[in-house]
């Protein structure tokens, strides 16, 4: 049963953890997603890359390192677009807007990787934690809060 397990629940007492994620955004205002294959209860599901920040490991390094990782990709990252807190007891996660600095991201560590579209942020099943994200990701890629974000002017119009 999902959300039953210690990957969704913690153990108890377990300190909470910070997971940074990106919102990759192009050229033509697409965003990054990408499909998990792990763990089980997650598996199919799409997120934003990403993942835990290491014990006194800098937030956007983190991030940095990730995107290497997972994507084999450099990014440059924006503003903080939202935080939330993730169904596990502690645990929250930060997204940060963003775009490719250097390479194409590959699947390395994912099932799929797909550039969604404002229109097209509905076609894949979300973790449901996200969801509050990418809502808020739908109005702004709709209609950015600031045209030349989300970097230093890459919006394209
Ligand atoms: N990257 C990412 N993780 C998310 C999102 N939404 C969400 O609930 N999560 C959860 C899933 C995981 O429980 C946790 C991220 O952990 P992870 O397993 O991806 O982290 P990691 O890459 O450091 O993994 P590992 O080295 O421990 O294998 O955050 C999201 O949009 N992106």
């Amino acid at each position: 049963m999902v959300g039953t397990s210690e990957e969704a629940q913690g153990r108890p007492g377990e300190p909470g953890r910070l997971v940074v994620a990106v919102a990759l955004v192009d050229s033509v205002r697409r965003v990054l997603a990408a499909r998990r294959r792990s763990p089980p209860e997650l598996a199919g599901l799409w997120e934003f890359p990403g993942g835990k920040v290491e014990p006194g490991e800098d937030e956007l390094a983190a991030l940095r390192r990730e995107c290497r990782e997972e994507l084999r990709v450099e990014i440059e990252t924006g503003r903080l677009f939202g935080e939330i807190a993730l169904p596990r007891p502690g645990w929250r996660m930060r997204l940060w807007l963003g775009r490719v600095s250097g390479g194409t991201p590959v699947a390395v560590e994912h099932g799929a990787l797909r550039w969604l579209g404002v229109d097209e942020l509905d076609d894949v099943p979300w973790i449901p934690a996200d969801a509050p994200l990418v809502d808020a990701l739908r109005v702004e890629l709709a209609d950015p809060v600031d045209p030349v974000d989300p970097v230093d002017g890459s919006w394209a119009r």
